[in-house]
């Protein structure tokens, strides 16, 4: 590990479109983080909770939420819940969260809720290098409280028709968000997933990326492939159920790709 932060880095996972692999990338990407050492905590910002499933934290284990950390003010190390590798924990989401939109409205902080969160001083005692936030499928106010607590922003983007309409509306939030409460808010990169190179508009859709965000496309690119997919049923990463699958070997490589730029 080259560069232990007292103050993690603060990593929003965003997509408006659903089923882009956002919480496939946070919980894997995550995962790749933690087997290199690294001190991970995956915020579930997503009323779906399919990052929590995914890492195998059961309903009945989620009496301590995003939802406490947002509105009712728990602190991070009370709702932090272990995961089967040591370096990676999250704080789980049950459907609650879905009202927390609503709730958020009447606070004036409203946009601030988790940024003070993630401010708090016990945030430095946990021992973390990277915070990832799992993003709802929209760019609601659960959404804008994650680009306004994170440093950056880092953008799955599936290899499909109409992938990159989505991306104007996203960079236009992003940029409302700077203007507004986050000045320093970056553009971590674009990852393509699902990608199949055998499918000409999978290959027009990484050219298109690359012409209109240029460096900002990651080179590490994520493959479609069926391993991925299986391993949240056993509520696994893929690099636990599958370690040497070329999803596993992909987010691995976003992990490096990730670090070894300055971070
Ligand atoms: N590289 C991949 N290969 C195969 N399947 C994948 C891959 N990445 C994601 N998937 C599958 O695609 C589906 C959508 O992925 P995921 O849940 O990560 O998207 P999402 O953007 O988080 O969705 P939502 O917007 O609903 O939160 C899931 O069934 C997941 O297992």
């Amino acid at each position: 590990m080259s560069d232990r932060r007292r103050s993690p880095k603060i990593i929003a996972i965003v997509n408006q479109k659903g089923g882009v692999g956002k919480t496939t990338t946070a919980i894997n990407l995550g995962a790749a983080l933690a087997e290199d050492g690294y001190g991970v905590a995956l915020i579930d910002l997503d009323p779906q909770g399919n990052a929590s499933t995914g890492l195998g934290i059961e309903p009945e284990d989620r009496q301590l939420t995003t939802y406490e950390l947002l509105l009712e003010g728990r602190a991070l190390s009370e709702v932090l819940a272990p995961t089967a590798y040591e370096n990676l924990r999250i704080v789980p989401a049950t459907p609650d969260l879905s009202s927390a939109d609503i709730e958020m409205y009447s606070n004036r902080k409203r946009s601030f809720l988790l940024k003070d969160a993630l401010n708090a001083r016990d945030v430095e005692t946990l021992d973390l290098d990277f915070i990832l936030i799992d993003c709802p499928p929209s760019l609601s106010l659960l959404t804008v409280n994650a680009m306004v607590a994170a440093h950056s922003v880092l953008v799955p983007l599936q290899s499909e028709f109409f992938a990159l309409e989505g991306l104007s509306q996203l960079m236009l939030t992003m940029r409302e968000v700077r203007q507004s409460a986050n000045a320093d808010l970056r553009m971590e990169g674009v990852v393509l997933t699902m990608f199949d190179g055998r499918n000409r508009l999978a290959q027009q859709v990484l050219a298109d990326a690359k012409d209109t965000l240029g460096e900002l496309v990651f080179k590490t690119i994520v493959p479609r492939n069926v391993r991925v997919s299986e391993a949240p049923s056993y509520a696994q990463p893929v690099l636990d159920y599958d370690p040497m699958s070329k999803g596993s070997i992909a987010y691995r490589e976003l992990a490096h790709e990730l670090t070894s730029r300055a971070v």
